[in-house]
Order: structure tokens, then C-alpha cells, then sequence
């Protein structure tokens, strides 16, 4: 293979509508068969500031309707304040279990059963903290004239990581939906450890 190969490409659109209004829906695939979606509502043109989420997949939170995290509800709303805002894009990464996959996952939320939080389950089992990768969000985004954002997210990493990869970060607007008494050690973890900003009145 030549470092000029692409390693991600474009595959194929199509409408999708849902609860909360008509989205497009967008394929791409990365050459080591990896497949990702974007979702795109409404219209703008490339000085615009587009509002985006980047949603890592969670089956069990965002299709199992697990309250052990708040993948699921953030989800929700990053669909509802894009169609509320008339325009947007949700980015669907398929990194399961921040890049472990899903089996590992149960196997750290196992762990975690037994009183270790997310990253010292992580790290017994041999990986690193989050082992996600954000490059293809430059492809998803060029592909559908997105320069400049306002990323919905509490994660400083996607922040850092769109920032290196050209991609204009206006703002930032904080997700904090979905707290429950299953997952407020596991935001207070992520507030403490993977540096997420989460007010912490919000965890008490
Ligand atoms: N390895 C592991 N992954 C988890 C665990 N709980 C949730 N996840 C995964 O974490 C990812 C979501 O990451 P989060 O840290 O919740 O949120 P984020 O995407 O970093 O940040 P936000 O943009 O603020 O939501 C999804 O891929 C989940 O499957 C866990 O205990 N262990
Ligand atoms: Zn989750």
C-alpha cells in the first residue's frame, strides 16, 4: 500500500427520516472495512457554523436503553438541538466501548461490578483509557461541506482532535442529559481521569 492511498472513503447517501425530523443519512468506510455513518438535517453553506455532535457507538446505551452511561440520552438530544436548530450533523463512530469493542466492554463493565471504575477496568484488561481515533471526522465533514462548528460535546479530546485535523471549532456547547444515580461514578471517572467537563454540581 502507498501513503498516498486514501484510508477512508465515501460510499453512498440516501434520506433517513426519524422521530425527530427528515435527516440524510451517509456512509464511509475505512479501508480496514470499518463502516461509520453521518447524519446531515437541513441546509448551510461553508461559512456557515454548522452545529455537530461526534457520538461514539454505544449499542448498550444507545439502542438497549442502558441508563450505566449516557450515551443513549445524549443521543437523543444531540438529534433534537440539530433539528431545533434547523440544521446539523451528527457524526456516528462505530468505536464500541471507546475503541475496545463490545465484548471487551462487558468485560470491563464486569470488572466494574466488582468496584473498578471505567479506566482501571480498561487498563486490567490492557488497554489504554480510550483507544478512539477521530481522523475520518475530516472526511465526514469536507464530504459534506462542513468547515466550521459548534461541537456538542464535554470531551476536550474531539475538541483537540477536529482543531488538528483543520476543522474551525467556534464553540463548544456541553451535553450534560442523561445523569442517573446508574451513571454519575462513571461521569465523575471520566470528569476526574479522561479530563471530561461535566459541572460538578451536576455530579453530587
Ligand atoms: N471501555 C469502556 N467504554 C465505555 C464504558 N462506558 C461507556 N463506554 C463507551 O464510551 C464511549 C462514549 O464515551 P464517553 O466517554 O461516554 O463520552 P465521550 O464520547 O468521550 O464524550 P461526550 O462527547 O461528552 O459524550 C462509547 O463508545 C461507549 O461504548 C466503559 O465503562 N468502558
Ligand atoms: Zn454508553
Amino acid at each position: 500500500m502507498t501513503s498516498s492511498q486514501p484510508k477512508y472513503e465515501y460510499v453512498d447517501s440516501a434520506k433517513l427520516p426519524t422521530r425527530w425530523g427528515d435527516f440524510r443519512i451517509h456512509g464511509f468506510v475505512e479501508l480496514n472495512g470499518q463502516e461509520h455513518v453521518a447524519l446531515s438535517y437541513g441546509e448551510w453553506t461553508e461559512d456557515d457554523i454548522v452545529p455537530i455532535r461526534i457520538h461514539s457507538e454505544c449499542l448498550t446505551g444507545d439502542a438497549l436503553f442502558s441508563t450505566r452511561c449516557d450515551c443513549g440520552f445524549q443521543l437523543e438530544k444531540a438529534l433534537q438541538n440539530i433539528v431545533e436548530h434547523g440544521s446539523g450533523v451528527l457524526l456516528y463512530l462505530r468505536q464500541e466501548g471507546r475503541g475496545i469493542g463490545l465484548l471487551n466492554k462487558i468485560r470491563a463493565y464486569h470488572l466494574q461490578d466488582s468496584g473498578m471504575d471505567t479506566v482501571e477496568a480498561n487498563e486490567h484488561l490492557g488497554f489504554d483509557a480510550d483507544l478512539r481515533s477521530y481522523d475520518i471526522c475530516k472526511l465526514m465533514l469536507d464530504t459534506l461541506n462542513v468547515r466550521r462548528v459548534e461541537l456538542m460535546t464535554n470531551n476536550p479530546r474531539k475538541t483537540d482532535a477536529l482543531t488538528r485535523l483543520g476543522v474551525d471549532v467556534v464553540a463548544r456547547k456541553p451535553i450534560d442529559h442523561g445523569i442517573t444515580k446508574d451513571n454519575k461514578g462513571y461521569l465523575k471517572t471520566k470528569t476526574e481521569k479522561l479530563g471530561h467537563a461535566f459541572d460538578p454540581h451536576l455530579l453530587k
